[in-house]
């Protein structure tokens, strides 16, 4: 057998079609994940069929309508809510598989939460410091270790001047920053933020989307973050678009050789080969039950149906 040829595993890997899992090198892997939820005998699909790969250390905004199903993903990925089906992972933990015990730990230890209301993330009779300490004396870390480590962070989203303030005495910006040091406090994986500037004003979001680059970026943390927010792509890696329970875009943020930021949209093909098209793309030109396609040399021309 010349060295060239393939041995009798690599044969019965391929014949198994046993190649590497999809996304198997991502960080956060949705994989034809769906959610059904039942309400008095009425079933609701927020999820159908998602699809979704997130590298570790990405940060990663995710839009769409209300009732697109954000939330219901986010709530997933934070293991508060179980799949109806599909595969869910995040920093390797499979999320449909694990018992009680595991979930507990898994929220723990593993993902650090930012919510839209800056009361839940807080404590309110606790100064800024006293906040971002207490996930570490629940992990055990001793007073001084923990007090270093919390100035630390309280640094690190700017404010190592309001260490002593309660919540009460600081703006929202301010408190969904300390919000962003709690949710860092234990070393998480990933954080996941839902609406972290839901109730801020634009400037104000924009310290608060600043401080979660800052920590996604020295602490290495993948970031995903829902939001209405319309000025998000310039402030995170990709911008996943959500429609009707699925992923339907992608906005790219890159920045070019001479150091400009370029913002590029793109339709998410997924690995059936199916495609979303904006519906405002289709209803300009009147598409509707079927397009006709013609393929070019490099692309592919849609038109609407000429027989209607
Ligand atoms: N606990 C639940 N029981 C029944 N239906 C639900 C539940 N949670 C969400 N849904 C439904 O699932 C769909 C997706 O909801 P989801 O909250 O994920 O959307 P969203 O994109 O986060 O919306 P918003 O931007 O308004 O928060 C909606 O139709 C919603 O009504």
């Amino acid at each position: 057998m010349s060295l060239d040829e393939p041995d009798l595993a690599e044969l019965e890997r391929r014949a198994g079609g046993t190649g590497p899992a999809y996304g198997a090198d991502a960080h956060v892997v949705c994989d034809n994940l769906v959610r059904i939820y039942q309400t008095q005998g009425v079933e609701v699909i927020a999820l159908q069929g998602l699809d979704l790969l997130i590298g570790e250390g990405e940060m990663v905004a995710l839009v769409g309508a209300s009732g697109s199903g954000k939330s219901t993903l986010l709530n997933i990925l934070a293991g508060l809510d179980v799949p109806t089906a599909g595969v869910a992972r995040v920093a390797g933990v499979d999320l449909l598989d694990m018992s009680g015990r595991d979930r507990l730990r898994f929220r723990r230890e593993l993902v650090g939460f930012v919510w839209q209301q800056t009361a839940r993330n807080l404590i309110p009779y606790l100064s800024a410091v006293e906040n971002v300490e207490m996930p570490m004396r629940f992990a055990g870390l001793r007073r001084n270790a923990r007090r270093s480590r919390a100035l630390e962070l309280l640094d690190l989203v700017g404010l190592a001047d309001r260490a002593a303030a309660r919540p009460a005495e600081m703006s929202g910006g301010e408190q969904q920053r300390v919000a962003i040091a709690v949710a860092v406090a234990n070393g998480p994986k990933v954080v996941l933020a839902d609406e972290p500037t839901g109730e801020l004003d634009t400037a104000t979001g924009a310290s608060v989307f600043a401080a979660l680059r800052t920590a996604n970026r020295s602490l290495g943390v993948t970031t995903v973050i829902v939001t209405h927010d319309p000025d998000v792509a310039g402030n995170v890696d990709r911008t996943v678009g959500i429609r009707d329970g699925r992923t339907s875009s992608e906005i790219l943020r890159r920045t070019s050789e001479s150091g400009d930021v370029v913002v590029a949209e793109y339709a998410v093909l997924d690995r059936a080969g199916r495609l979303q098209l904006p519906r405002s793309f289709t209803s300009a030109l009147e598409m509707k039950d079927r397009v006709r396609l013609e393929l070019e040399t490099d692309h592919i021309g849609v038109w609407p149906d000429d027989h209607r």
